[in-house]
């Protein structure tokens, strides 16, 4: 299942020209977009861009005819698209350059594996996505819990168990307190009678972050831009997104602003092959290009939500984060309010460095939102209370298995419970 979303290896050797290709002259840099085009010369942050991917994207793919020159070349260019699958009729009122690539709803249903009734109910999917944190919070609480005493000695325990849950400091002081607080208040005197308080804190804690991502009938289309580091997941949620979209009895479409791997636009034109969305995609161009085209096809057709994808990139590439700045500006030329939300996808696998992300994507593009996805993988979903604690920004979606089912809205309660077991 979602075999389409795993990276691709990279066998062909443009990508290679391109990291070394010497920079353009200006003449042929590339404006920002239709819309920007003559009146806001960005700087030649993409060559740049180019550059930095290949030599940063842990697995970065490219297809033999996307040379660098591809890459510049502007959206409004004169180039028929390559892979025009849709009639003239269906394109005809998205104002898309001739290079955009649309995948039209088909009108044939393909059964996807993805169709199939997921066998367990959500809590079980959680609990058993959540298991290795799970097992790693038993493991280390079962000495704290163990029914001795509780005195400082066993507070101490309790704080290491929580650092080394990837908890942070913030997260694991403000717990601690408010567990002393409980014991206080209850007159706990056993190590067993902690269970409860913690997971009663560390909802809590949680809590705040559990806002679920309201679409208002007013906002139409409402533009979901995502962003994250390369890898982090956010093709693989755009698709799952659009099929929870969909089930809820929305039209969705999808902008294919991931220009600089390859893979990622075919990932996304497959995906919506197979479950009848429209994906707006182009040969080449850039990606503020193709998410204002989006976004434009889907005023024309009345569709409800954008998703809009853009490639991997670091915090610490400040060029690409202009680069996506620029992205979310060239929407805003579409449509003033949008993006309407700006999602994060961030790795739980990374632990505490996920902060680090967190807190250099917001204070760059204004964050509405995180998918923390691949809890499946891993024993840090302490994490999401280090965020609570130190930028808490609501987690939308949680991710839990590479399923379409297997990202849902974040559910403080259920998390908790699927994160620390209650008693036998
Ligand atoms: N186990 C698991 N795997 C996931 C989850 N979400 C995504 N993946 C996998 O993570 C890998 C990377 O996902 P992508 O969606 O391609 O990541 P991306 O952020 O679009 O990558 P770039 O375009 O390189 O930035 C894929 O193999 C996905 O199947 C999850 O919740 N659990």
């Amino acid at each position: 299942m979602f075999g389409f979303f795993k990276r691709k290896k990279n066998t062909e050797p443009e990508q290679e020209q391109a990291s070394v290709n010497p920079a353009q002259p200006e003449s042929v840099e590339q404006p920002d977009t239709a819309a920007e085009t003559h009146t806001q010369p960005e700087p030649a942050a993409t060559h740049q861009s180019v550059e930095e991917h290949t030599a940063n994207a842990a697995v970065s793919e490219s297809t033999a005819t996307e040379t660098t020159e591809d890459i510049i070349v502007p959206a409004a260019v004169d180039e028929p698209a390559a892979i025009a699958t849709s009639t003239e009729s269906e394109v005809v009122q998205a104002p898309a350059s001739e290079n955009t690539i649309v995948i039209p709803v088909e009108t044939t249903e393909t059964p996807s594996e993805t169709d199939k009734p997921a066998r367990l109910g959500w809590a079980a999917r959680l609990k058993q996505g959540l298991s290795k944190s799970r097992n790693q919070m038993a493991k280390s609480l079962a000495s704290v819990f163990g029914g001795g005493k509780i005195d400082e000695d066993l507070y101490e325990e309790l704080e290491t168990v929580l650092l080394t849950s990837d908890m942070g400091i913030e997260a694991t002081e403000k717990l601690l307190a408010q567990v002393r607080q409980r014991v206080t208040l209850k007159g706990l005197k056993n190590g067993n009678e902690l269970r409860s308080a913690l997971k009663e804190a560390l909802y809590e804690l949680l809590q705040p972050l559990q806002q679920p991502l309201s679409i208002p009938a007013d906002k139409k289309p409402f533009v979901i831009m995502m962003a994250g580091v390369n890898g982090a997941g956010k093709t693989t949620s755009i698709g799952k997104l659009a099929k929870y979209f969909q089930s809820q009895g929305k039209s969705v479409l999808l902008a294919a602003g991931d220009t600089f791997r390859a893979a990622a636009r075919e990932q996304l034109q497959q995906w919506g092959e197979r479950n009848n969305v429209t994906v707006i995609a182009q040969e080449s161009g850039d990606s503020a290009a193709v998410c204002f085209d989006a976004l434009e096809a889907a005023k024309a057709r009345g569709i409800d939500i954008v998703l809009a994808d853009t490639a991997g990139r670091l915090p610490t590439q400040l060029h690409l984060m202009e680069e996506i700045k620029k992205v979310k500006r060239v929407l805003q030329k579409s449509l003033p309010e949008a993006p309407h939300e700006v999602m994060l996808v961030l790795d739980a696998n990374v632990g505490q460095n996920a902060i680090n992300q967190v807190v250099a994507f917001d204070d760059s593009l204004g964050l509405t939102g995180l998918i923390v996805s691949k809890l499946d993988g891993t024993a840090k979903g302490g994490i999401l209370a280090a965020l609570a604690a130190k930028r808490p920004i609501p987690v939308r979606f949680i991710g839990v298995g590479e399923s379409i089912d297997d990202l849902r809205p974040f559910d403080a309660k259920a998390f908790v419970d699927a994160l620390i077991e209650d008693e036998e």
